[in-house]
């Protein structure tokens, strides 16, 4: 049973396009990437025209620990005050029995760490590269 702190659903303040916080605006698509306690599935909002997501299913019920699921709640906190163009922000997210759904731009690329494996895959070898993750990431911090 899921006993962490329930905060009310999020959403990005400023925005024009408002997402939904209703598991039923979005129609799930393909899983994209799986962990211990969660599920990532590209999906479209439906009351947005059908506009690609990316949608992180996280089984609170699973996350036994108290701390963990406490984590979950800053986590999507965070994501959604993030405002820079190198970090993954969140639209919204929200509550669906025991699970927690965050909502978020759909990156076709993958992360920057399958970015960095597919294009360097025995490692980096070019400095201007490396320079160029870091200042990046730095950025971003
Ligand atoms: N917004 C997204 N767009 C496209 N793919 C994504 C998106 N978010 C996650 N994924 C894919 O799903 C995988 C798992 O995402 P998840 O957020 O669970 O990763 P993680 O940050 O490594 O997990 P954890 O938060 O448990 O440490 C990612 O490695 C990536 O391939």
């Amino acid at each position: 049973m899921w006993k962490g702190k329930k905060s009310g659903p999020l959403t990005r303040r400023g925005r024009k396009r408002e997402f939904p916080i209703r598991a039923a605006d979005y129609e799930l698509l393909e899983p994209i990437g799986d962990g211990a306690t969660a599920v990532v599935r590209r999906a479209r909002c439906r009351p947005l025209g059908g506009e690609v997501v990316a949608v992180k299913i996280m089984n609170m019920a699973q996350r036994a620990e108290s701390d963990v699921q406490n984590n979950a709640s800053e986590e999507v906190k965070t994501m959604i005050m993030i405002d820079h163009p190198n970090l993954l922000s969140a639209y919204c997210s929200f509550t669906k029995g025991e699970t927690l759904w965050i909502v978020m731009p759909y990156m076709a690329g993958g992360s920057c760490y399958h970015l960095m494996k597919s294009s360097y895959p025995k490692g980096f070898e070019d400095e201007n590269f490396i320079a160029f993750v870091l200042r990046e990431t730095l950025k971003g911090l």
